[in-house]
């Protein structure tokens, strides 16, 4: 089962993995012709209905493919109105070849004939709202007619993912959907046939461009602060978390450090707004102020970042993931008590394999990659999110399991763990906590192979913070 939004990102990654839209395009009008041949005769006749958008290009495709029916191609709408230039491509080569390709500007002009089947391709899942002309009109005219409706993807005007119906959305006899089953699909009256477009597994396994358009989305229609517990024995890692969670997005970015160390802490970056407590290291005695600030203000918090593994500050990293109910990501020191609290928090946890052992999760040796099973079941124990952090990292929530592979070696050196943290901190208020996590490990590995190929090896973990909004951005804007 597979939604909309999933779907498109998919097929993003499929094609940075070098398997163009295109060559699914030719692949879904397969897998439509071999559909129309299933339930036509031999001297049946093909009427082919389609859209401006690919749902139509899938059937453009269709139509070379079944040649021997001699097919109508009905387009709704003029040729330069096709939305995109693979659907294009595939209408251009039909008129090219001569089939019979017409162009229907007003649905009045619509001829269907009496067709034995009809192909519907005028809206997939690019349909929004009721049915709009001429599409509404040649639905009731597909309706009409006493022919086998073989629809492309879903049936016009039924909406993939909840499977609500337009008003005059098309009646399929069989319906041909692609990669994998649509939610909305599951109750329809109708053959329906999931056809392998040659989509790599790996678009879906490994973290990919794909993964980061509904990403984008959030954060740019976001708005999230974030909280970072941290300092002690180490001033750094609260510092890099903090800005790192700027620069993905956060709108403000807190640290709460001992006053020890605090002023050393706000002198790396004015950016940040750091406040003390007092002493040397987080005590249990800090804690209830702790979690009140991130309740009040909702915080993504980062407990970890050079906190310490004192026994006090163990004891007070127990005390507020015990009392904290909003979103976290737990690194480095205060990793091991995830696995003592029963916390409503959504955590995201970011351990190195050392680090995962330590928190009671596989003490692998190789690749994490191999071990994902492992860690997938060891998410499942502990009811969080888990980024299994090495060259290659695991991230599961137990149910689903991604792998990510951006990042260069030259990005084992300090302080990329915490830019790390702050980066899915920085996303984990306007995403899902699995998106998020997902999202950071790839946009962090990005930014560190951008660096790698500008600079060479010697990369700081200071140098990635602003590579990061352009591993994330993109080239969009
Ligand atoms: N991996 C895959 O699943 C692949 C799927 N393919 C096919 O692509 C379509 C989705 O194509 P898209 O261009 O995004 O949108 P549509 O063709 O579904 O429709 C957009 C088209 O329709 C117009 N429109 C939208 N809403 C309405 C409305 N209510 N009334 C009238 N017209 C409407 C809009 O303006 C656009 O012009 C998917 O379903 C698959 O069939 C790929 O071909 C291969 C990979
Ligand atoms: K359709």
């Amino acid at each position: 089962m597979i939604s909309s939004e999933r779907m498109a990102a998919v097929d993003e990654n499929a094609d940075a993995l070098g398997v163009p839209r295109k060559q699914l395009m030719e692949s879904s009008g397969n897998a439509v012709a071999r559909a129309v041949r299933r339930v036509a005769d031999p001297d049946s006749s093909v009427a082919i209905v389609a859209g401006r958008g690919n749902n139509g290009g899938d059937a453009f495709v269709a139509a070379r493919f079944l040649d021997e029916y001699d097919p109508t191609v009905h387009l709704l709408g003029r040729p330069e109105t096709i939305s995109t230039d693979i659907a294009r491509k595939n209408w251009e080569a039909l008129v090219a070849a001569e089939y019979d390709a017409r162009t229907v500007t007003d649905s009045k002009s619509l001829e269907l004939g009496d067709p034995d089947v009809v192909v519907d391709a005028m809206l997939g899942t690019g349909v929004t709202g009721e049915l709009r002309e001429p599409e509404a009109t040649a639905a009731e005219a597909i309706d009409a007619l006493d022919a086998t409706v073989v629809s492309v993807d879903v049936p016009s005007g039924l909406d993939a993912d909840t499977g609500e119906r337009a008003d005059s959305a098309v009646s399929a006899d069989h319906v041909v959907t692609f990669h994998d089953e649509k939610p909305g699909l599951t109750e329809l009256d109708a053959e329906v046939t999931v056809a392998d477009i040659g989509i790599p597994a790996a678009a879906e396994l490994f973290v990919g461009p794909g993964d980061l358009r509904s990403v984008r989305r959030g954060v740019r229609g976001g708005d999230s602060r974030v909280f970072v517990i941290g300092g002690g024995p180490y001033t750094g890692a609260p510092a890099l978390a903090g800005q790192a969670a700027l620069r993905a997005g956060a709108s403000l970015s807190f640290v709460a450090a001992p006053e020890k160390v605090a002023g050393q802490i706000q002198g790396y970056a004015e950016d940040l707004i750091v406040q003390d407590y007092a002493g040397d290291h987080l005590t249990p005695d800090q804690v209830d102020g702790l979690v009140q600030t991130a309740h009040d203000y909702d915080d993504v918090v980062v407990i970890g970042p050079g906190l310490g593994d004192d026994d006090e500050t163990l004891e007070a990293a127990r005390r507020f993931l015990d009392a904290f109910e909003g979103e976290a990501v737990v690194d480095a020191d205060a990793l091991p008590v995830v696995s003592e609290v029963d916390t409503d928090a959504t955590l995201v946890c970011t351990p190195n394999r050392k680090e995962l052992a330590k928190m009671g999760g596989p003490d692998v040796e190789g690749p994490l990659r191999d071990a994902r099973d492992d860690i997938a079941s060891f998410a499942a124990d502990i009811g969080h999110v888990v980024v299994a952090k090495a060259a290659e990292d695991v991230v599961t929530d137990g149910e689903r399991t991604r792998i990510v592979r951006a990042g260069t070696p030259a990005m084992a050196v300090g302080g990329t763990g915490d830019t790390l943290a702050g980066v899915i901190a920085g996303l984990l208020g306007t995403q899902d906590s699995f998106d998020a996590a997902c999202a950071g490990p790839f946009v962090n590995g990005l930014a560190g192979e951008r660096l790698d190929a500008e600079r060479g090896d010697g990369l700081l973990a200071s140098d990635l913070l602003d590579a990061i909004p352009r591993a994330l951005w993109g080239d969009e804007r």
